[in-house]
């Protein structure tokens, strides 16, 4: 019930003032995919975005990350076409025109996520910075809303290193490298996460010289195996990727911006580069939301959650996507959005890690990633743990289309449940998916034998890995000894 504290926050205010079934704060891939799913479900909902509809993901993220990838894909096979029997050249790069394409996708996009499609589906929405009043309270500059249920997804932002030197210069996050006039001559990018592996290539491919600076591994998230694979492809694309190397400071000379690294060595030197691309991981930034004015506990993984997404403190709150502090994914948030759905709306008890989160890394070759990693499996398993694979040279439509690299490990318990899987190679993201279906819905490994695989697609691949578990005992002694028996009927 609301306490008298609200009715006095409502009465006192001079805000317009609105009552709710559901208050939405931020409208990101979670929050846009609650809010829809509960307009639907006849809920009377208000949404809060204080920037642009559809947050991070359509905006400063996937949408054009990739859409700058599929540029530099097209570029590299113009480099590459020998190999086919064509002939090979230099892509011209017509920056304007690139960004043009990145924003002719956000724009192909944006009407999903746009104002006037939530309004048609009955949701308030208000263009505001929004924040906690009291518990059941939202305001925001014109507005003030008194709700049954209140969603945080506000999402993240770029986390900025304490460096020497970077608050003086003029240095790129995601939010502002897909709007640059000119194409980096020297782009050095600090962080060899996925969006800084995934950037490097991107630009180098298009014809910028690349240094990723990374303090530790780079793309340490996933199989070690094929990461080391994914990332000597790009080294040898031209992108070079510094590991275990600190960054001492940054500074802007008449060259360019002036980086000094210092190595596991302690040795100390430096690059000039045109552009720096920060990419040191992500913040969640809940300074302007007064959640202690709501109750709603927080530190600095996100807001403080029970295994549904519900607020540790106040139980009319919930915390989805970034802001939850459990994995920065759009298909996380899209995934939270429907644990929010399942709990609150239908009663049921889904916790929001039933269900393993795939990764894919948008490189070349792409890594592809569902539940544990071989590593993280034996650490936890042990000699429980084994571990069957197959590689890309021996599937027929990777030998047809000249794209060998990669291949792809299924990693199970020995009585065959999967415990993850991992796949480097071309379209190792779409693979994967039948890896995550047959986890998610329990499964052994047999299943992924047990379907007709289309000839010739490289998804083969799964069921080869998977085939090839059963190798010993399909093929072996006792399996022979009892067909010649059988052969006798
Ligand atoms: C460069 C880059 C590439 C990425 N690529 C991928 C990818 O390929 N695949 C993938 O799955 N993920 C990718 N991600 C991650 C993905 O973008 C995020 O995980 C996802 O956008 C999170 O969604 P969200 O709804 O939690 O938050 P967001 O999308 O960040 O949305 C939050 C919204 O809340 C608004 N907001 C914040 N505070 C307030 C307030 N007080 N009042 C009103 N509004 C507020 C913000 O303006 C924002 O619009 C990428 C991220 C980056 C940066
Ligand atoms: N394909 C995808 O799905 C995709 C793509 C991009 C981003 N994302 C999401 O966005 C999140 C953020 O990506 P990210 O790459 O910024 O973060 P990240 O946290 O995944 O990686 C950041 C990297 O920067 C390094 N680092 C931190 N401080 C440093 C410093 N001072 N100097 C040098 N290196 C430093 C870290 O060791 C780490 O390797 C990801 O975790 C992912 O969830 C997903």
């Amino acid at each position: 019930m609301p306490s008298s504290l609200d009715e006095v926050a409502m009465k006192k205010s001079t805000k317009k003032r609105l009552k709710a079934d559901l208050v939405v704060i931020g409208a990101g891939a979670g929050g846009l995919s609650a809010a829809a799913g509960a307009a639907m479900l006849g809920l009377k909902v208000v949404l809060f975005e204080k920037g642009k509809m559809g947050g991070d993901c359509l905006n400063f993220g996937c949408v054009p990350s990739k859409a700058l990838i599929a540029s530099a894909k097209q570029a590299q096979a113009f480099r590459t076409a020998d190999k086919f029997g064509l002939t090979s050249a230099d892509p011209g790069v017509d920056w304007k025109r690139v960004k043009e394409h990145i924003q002719g996708a956000i724009g192909t996009i944006e009407p999903n996520d746009s104002q006037e499609r939530f309004e048609s589906m009955g949701v308030t929405v208000i263009r505001e910075e929004a924040h906690f009043v009291t518990e059941h309270v939202i305001a925001s500059q014109t507005t003030q809303v008194k709700a049954k249920r209140i969603i945080i997804a506000t999402g993240s932002r770029a986390l900025i290193p304490p460096i020497t030197g970077l608050e003086d210069i003029e240095y790129l996050t995601n939010e502002t490298l897909f709007d640059i006039d000119v194409l980096p001559e020297h782009l050095a990018i600090l962080g060899g996460g996925p969006i800084g592996i995934e950037m490097a290539q991107a630009f180098r491919r298009l014809g910028a010289k690349v240094t990723v600076i990374e303090r530790s591994k780079a793309l340490s998230c996933v199989d070690e195996e094929h990461a080391a694979l994914a990332l000597r492809k790009m080294r040898e694309e031209g992108v070079e990727v510094l590991e275990q190397h600190a960054v001492n400071a940054v500074s802007t000379t008449g060259a360019g911006i002036r980086v000094e690294v210092q190595n596991a060595a302690n040795e100390v030197s430096a690059l000039t580069a045109s552009h720096l691309l920060v990419a040191t991981g992500r913040v969640q930034f809940f300074d302007t939301l007064a959640l202690e004015a709501g109750g709603v506990e927080y530190d600095h993984l996100g807001i403080k959650t029970k295994p549904n997404l519900r607020s540790v403190s106040n139980g009319r709150v919930w915390a989805l996507g970034d802001a939850a502090g459990r994995g920065q994914f759009t298909h996380l948030a899209g995934w939270h959005a429907s644990v929010f759905v399942r709990n609150a709306l239908f009663k049921s008890a889904t916790r929001a890690d039933s269900l393993p989160v795939p990764m894919v890394t948008y490189i070349s070759p792409e890594i592809g990633q569902v539940g544990l990693t071989e590593a993280q499996a034996r650490k936890e398993y042990g000699d429980k743990v084994k571990v069957s694979k197959f590689e890309f040279d021996d599937i027929d439509r990777a030998i047809a289309e000249k794209d060998t690299v990669g291949g792809a490990k299924i990693v199970a318990l020995k009585n065959g449940t999967v415990l993850g899987a991992s796949i480097v190679g071309e379209g190792a993201g779409d693979i994967i998916q039948l890896a995550g279906l047959a986890m998610s819905n329990g499964l052994k490994i047999k299943a992924l034998t047990n379907f007709i695989s289309p000839y010739p697609t490289r998804t083969e691949i799964l069921k080869r890995a998977a085939s090839k578990w059963y190798e010993p005992l399909v093929f072996g002694k006792k399996a022979k000894f009892i067909v010649k028996i059988l052969q006798a009927f």
